[in-house]
């Protein structure tokens, strides 16, 4: 007899947890706990998990989502939906205004009035918006009108590569997401047609004619704006890179060769972590378009590496300037630009 959808589900959810519990004790690691304003090892953007941590990881989650599917009200479902824009906004209130590090290390909880009086905001709304995000998982109210940190509330502090994604992006994409139905769907059969970078939910959001990236983009003609998108991507590179450094024999691919290019590198996260995991590879060549080179030389130079670590300025849509020996590598460049133009 076969299992039903939700028997299937439940038994894959137990063992991808049973194996995420066993890799943890392997690594004499405790189990998260949602009850502390401690981070958790695991929680550190340069934590590696082994490849059964990471496969239980992602079956557990796969089939959470799948038995929430089976079990939710589809009415709930799309109610959830319709508001769940509001969690981002106050996720991106709670980054602006710091509310983590008002809470800080307290493991007892803040009260909202002394939250209040320490970010200046009205108490009663924002009690509203931290209530709602205690009940998705950010923040915990350990009494009623207490609030206090989690792992996930964590990495939005001031200061951590969290906090950039959580505000510049969150409010990018935000925006963003206003002109995405008119993009596809738009009354000028023109614009709906057409798959080039300037005619994109962007122009429509942001009432402009420029593209995003590249020359006289919007990137271009705002150098903080560039800042702000570089820092963000420190949040997303650093979450892959550590498993990109481990999964490839990096020392034999680059024997031989004049550099390791990361065409598109971003902040240059990625040539950063195998500079640190491979230090007999001498040289790594971060390729991006010219805004980014604040951002991208910041952080090499925060990691130690502006040595062996160069940015150079490169658009992937040019002729490629460099001819030697190199290993060419691109890690999420190309998603925002339709097939045609890659
Ligand atoms: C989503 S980010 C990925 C960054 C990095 N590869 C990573 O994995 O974190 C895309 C990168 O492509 C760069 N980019 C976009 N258009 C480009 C172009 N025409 N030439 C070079 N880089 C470009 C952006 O500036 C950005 O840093």
């Amino acid at each position: 007899m076969s299992l039903s959808e939700i028997t299937s589900l439940q038994n894959t959810l137990n063992s991808a947890l049973d194996v995420f519990k066993a890799e943890l004790a392997a690594q004499n690691l405790s189990e998260p706990s949602l009850n502390t304003s401690k981070p958790h090892p695991i929680d550190d953007i340069a934590y590696l998990p082994t490849p059964a941590m990471f496969e239980a990881r992602r079956v557990a989650l796969a089939s959470l989502g799948l038995l929430r599917s089976l079990v939710q009200s589809p009415y709930d479902a799309l109610a959830a939906n319709t508001w769940m824009t509001l969690e981002s906004a106050s996720v991106r209130l709670a980054a602006e205004v710091d509310i983590a590090g008002v809470l800080a290390n307290s493991e007892d909880g803040v009260s909202i009035d002394e939250i209040a009086q320490r970010t200046d905001i009205d108490g009663l709304k924002l009690e509203r918006a931290l209530r709602l995000l205690v009940s998705q998982g950010w923040f915990r109210e350990p009494k009623h009108g207490y609030f206090a940190n989690n792992r996930l509330s964590n990495v939005i502090k001031k200061g951590h590569p969290g906090f950039h994604l959580a505000t510049y992006m969150n409010d990018l994409f935000n925006k963003v997401t206003v002109g995405f139905s008119e993009m596809i769907n738009h009354p000028d059969p023109n614009f709906r047609k057409n798959t080039d970078p300037l005619h994109t939910a962007f122009q429509l959001s942001y009432k402009t004619e420029v593209a995003f990236f590249g020359a006289d983009g919007w990137l271009t003609k705002d150098p903080e704006e560039a800042i702000k998108f570089g820092l963000s991507m420190g949040a997303v590179g650093p979450t892959s890179d550590p498993g990109v450094a481990a999964d490839f024999r990096w020392a034999e691919i680059a024997r031989g060769k004049d550099a390791i290019v990361d065409v598109g590198g971003g902040q240059g996260t990625l040539c950063c972590s195998l500079a640190a995991k491979y230090p007999e590879i001498k040289q790594f060549i971060v390729q991006d378009l010219p805004e980014t080179r604040a951002a991208a030389e910041s952080f090499i130079e925060s990691k130690g590496f502006s040595d062996k670590v160069k940015f150079e300025a490169q658009d992937f849509f040019k002729p490629q300037r460099r001819k030697g020996k190199y290993v060419f590598v691109m890690q999420r460049g190309t998603f925002p630009f339709s097939n045609k133009y890659i």
